[in-house]
This record gives C-alpha cells, structure tokens and sequence, in this order.
C-alpha cells in the first residue's frame, strides 16, 4: 500500500466508539433532555447532538424566537399556564421533525400532555443532579422567573421535591455531578448505546 493512503482498518485517533453505538442504538428516534433547572440540559444536549451528528433546539430560545418574547417576559405577560401551553405546542412540533437531540425547559415533562408527548416521541434522558450542585450553576444567573422567591434554593428544594418522582419515569438516567461536561456528555452516550444492547 503506498504510504499516502490511510490504514482504514485502524481506527483513527480521537474517534470515540460510543458514537457510533449511540447512533445505532438510537436510529431514527429523537433524543430528549429532561430535568431540572441546572441540571445541564441546555449544555449538555448540545454537546450531545454534535456528536452524533444531530441537529439540535433548546425548547426554551425556539419558544423564545417564535413568540419574540424572552422566558422572563412570557411568564410576566402570560402567566404559567399559557407558558405550557405554548410548550406543549412546541414540543409536539419539534418531535415530528426528527431525529434531533432536544432539550427542554425544567418544567416541561412535569405537564401531563407534554409527557405523553415526550414519551411517544422518542428516548428521554433525565440530567438527575444534587440539590448543591443545581444551586451552585443557577444562582449565578436570573433569567429563571420560577426562582424569583424569596428564598430561590428552597424553591428549588421543593421543585425537586415534587418533580423527581415524575423525572424518573425517564427512559435513560444520567449523574450530572460536578465533573468535567465532556464526562457527562460522554455518560449520555454510554446510556443510550446500552439502549442496543442484547438486540
Ligand atoms: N458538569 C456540568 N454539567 C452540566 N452543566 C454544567 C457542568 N458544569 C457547569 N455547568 C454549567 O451549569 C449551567 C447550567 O446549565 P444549563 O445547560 O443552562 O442547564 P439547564 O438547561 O438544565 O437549566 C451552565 O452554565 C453550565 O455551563
Ligand atoms: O423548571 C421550569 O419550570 C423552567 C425551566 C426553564 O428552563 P431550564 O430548565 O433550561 O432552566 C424554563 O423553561 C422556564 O424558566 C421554566
Ligand atoms: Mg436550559
């Protein structure tokens, strides 16, 4: 073989095997992030989606782009319910026009219409992270008008409270603890390829 042409038969450097196995594994199925504020969904999902080669949307700008109105704004102008409302439109939208890799808003599994959706629409990966660590990312910034309280940690206590036992009827579970993102989104893979495992 002269010397200009590559060994194929080696894999090149930097290709991580898990990609392809998650890729095979998930066919032509949406993957989506779920759970909650903090947790990584936004900066892990699209980590997640370069990998594999997916386009990827963030429920939250897509509903920001189509309503011309930031979270903040909906909320105030609209109240909650007419935010999910919008969500769930959203979502339902998003789904059809797979496979993407989609992270949603911290809220949007808890809806009961939105997931139904989620579920039919493709594999659900829960971002489950400790009290402290959520607290550590969102207290930094204040676009989240859910954490606008007088004591916005135990808000968030209390969200987890009532929103983890239904973030658990995710399909896949992922740690997001306080390493490195790339370990975290590398985990993310590894749950999905298991999805093809004993195929
Ligand atoms: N290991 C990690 N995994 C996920 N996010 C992390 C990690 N370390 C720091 N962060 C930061 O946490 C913040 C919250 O992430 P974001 O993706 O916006 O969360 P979500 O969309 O779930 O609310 C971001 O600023 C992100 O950079
Ligand atoms: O938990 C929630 O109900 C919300 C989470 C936010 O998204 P992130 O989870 O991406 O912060 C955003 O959708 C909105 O502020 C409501
Ligand atoms: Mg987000």
């Amino acid at each position: 073989m002269p010397n200009s042409m590559p060994d194929i038969t080696k894999p090149a450097l930097g290709i991580n095997p898990l990609v392809e196995q998650a890729r095979a594994a998930l066919g032509r199925r949406n993957l989506i992030f779920i759970g909650l504020m903090g947790a990584g969904k936004s900066v892990i999902g699209r980590m997640v989606a370069q990998q594999l080669s997916l386009p990827f949307i963030d429920t939250d700008v897509e509903i920001e782009r189509v309503s011309r109105m930031t979270i903040s704004e909906l909320f105030a102008s609209y109240g909650e319910p007419e935010f999910r409302a919008l969500e769930t439109r959203v979502i339902e939208r998003l789904l059809k026009g797979g496979p993407r890799v989609i992270s949603t808003g911290g809220g949007a599994f808890i809806n009961e219409r939105t997931r139904g959706v989620i579920k039919r629409g493709g594999v659900s990966v829960w971002l489950r992270a400790d009290l402290d660590i959520l607290w550590e990312r969102v207290n930094k910034r204040d676009h989240r008008p859910l954490l606008k309280t007088e004591n916005p940690k135990q808000t968030l206590e209390n969200l987890m409270n009532q929103r983890y036992p239904i973030y658990s009827e995710s399909d896949l579970t992922v740690e997001s603890r306080d390493v490195r993102k790339e370990i975290v989104a590398n985990e993310v893979l590894a749950a999905v390829a298991s999805l093809g495992e004993g195929r």
